[in-house]
């Protein structure tokens, strides 16, 4: 992996030159048709090493964006435990904005890796976890491994991550609930500040007062999460199951379910062969009320009021139960 400055450039020419400099490809041409989501447009292209996928976006803060999926993509890599394109360099675009350069990986819809899928995600969540125990063992041993991977024990992540394009507080924590209500606290005060919202502020002041009680009895380590695991942030490829366009942090594993249930694109063999290596606790049904929640908060933030209705009703249910 290669990691760039902050230069800009004064054409996509002068660009195309640092790409190529940075990947040290004599050819950077564009295959295919363009395409993208819901935020970013991306091409790929063929160079001397390979196929890699630009990922472009013109806003102001898309460097903040791009330097957290590009970290992202690189902590869920060091897990080896589910393929996602790996990340290669991020750059200034001199016509705004900022872009970033990952492998470029030929993807279909999920389908006959769900289960697999399940698997791995599992397998991810369960990394820190197991990190740990490594660690442990390791202090009793008189072998001491110096490059070994070091266990998390907060809730946050180094590096701010974007859930769509809106930042998150990543800041280091040492205690899950109170990260997690940190998380709807921000996306309530930017309704309340940028589109003058009443009632939701209302219904978190008594719903923060239940907060804690939604983790009572459940042992929440530290596990590191996609964070916006949508049906369209994940696939499969030749060799199996795919996950992209990460916007991870550390955090409760069952957060990962929240947005997955929401849009559809999982199947029960994936949540099956996920709960094989990870079983459902107590409270988890309401609990994934809160993480959809967030993501229905950041959707109304992200895409405006047709996301309200929702987030209003999970509020009241949450409140009243
Ligand atoms: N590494 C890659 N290799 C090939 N195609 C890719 C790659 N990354 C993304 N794509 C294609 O681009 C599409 C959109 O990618 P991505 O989800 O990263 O965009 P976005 O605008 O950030 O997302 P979203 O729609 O989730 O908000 C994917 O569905 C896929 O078709």
């Amino acid at each position: 992996m290669v990691r760039s400055s902050t230069s800009t450039f004064q054409s996509m020419e002068e660009l195309h030159d640092e790409i190529k400099l940075k990947l040290g490809s004599k050819t950077l041409e564009p295959f295919g048709h363009g395409g993208g989501g819901c935020i970013s447009s991306g091409q790929g292209y063929t160079t001397d090493h390979g196929k890699v996928y630009l990922k472009v976006n013109s806003k102001a803060k898309a460097r903040r964006m791009f330097d957290g999926e590009y970290a992202s993509l690189k902590a869920i890599a060091e897990t080896h435990t589910v393929k996602t394109p790996t990340p290669m360099l991020v750059l200034d675009n001199p016509s705004g904005g900022a872009l970033l350069v990952m492998e470029h990986l030929d993807m279909t819809g999920l389908s006959k890796h769900d289960a697999e899928l399940g698997r791995q995600l599992a397998r991810m969540h369960l990394h820190n976890e197991s990190v740990g125990k490594q660690t442990k063992k390791a202090e009793a041993s008189v072998h001491k491994d110096e490059d070994a991977v070091e266990y998390v024990s907060k809730y946050g992540f180094d590096t701010t991550t974007c859930c769509g394009f809106l930042p998150q507080d990543n800041t280091w924590c040492d205690d899950w609930p109170t990260f997690m209500a940190r998380k709807l606290s921000t996306q309530i005060t930017r309704l309340q500040e940028e589109k003058n919202e009443k009632e939701a502020p209302e219904l978190w002041s008594k719903l923060q007062l239940k907060f804690p009680s939604f983790f009572e009895n459940v042992d929440i380590k530290p596990a590191l999460l996609h964070g916006d695991l949508w049906g369209g942030n994940v696939a499969e490829y030749a060799d199996g199951p795919v996950i992209f366009d990460p916007s991870s942090f550390y955090g409760h594993a069952e957060y990962d379910h929240g947005i997955a249930t929401m849009f559809g694109g999982f199947s029960h063999s994936f949540f099956k062969s996920y709960h094989e290596l990870i079983p459902k606790c107590e409270g988890y049904a309401t609990r994934q009320k809160i993480y959809q929640l967030f993501n229905y908060l950041n959707h109304w933030n992200h895409f405006g009021g047709g996301y309200r209705g929702s987030s209003v009703s999970i509020m009241r249910e949450l409140v009243a139960s």
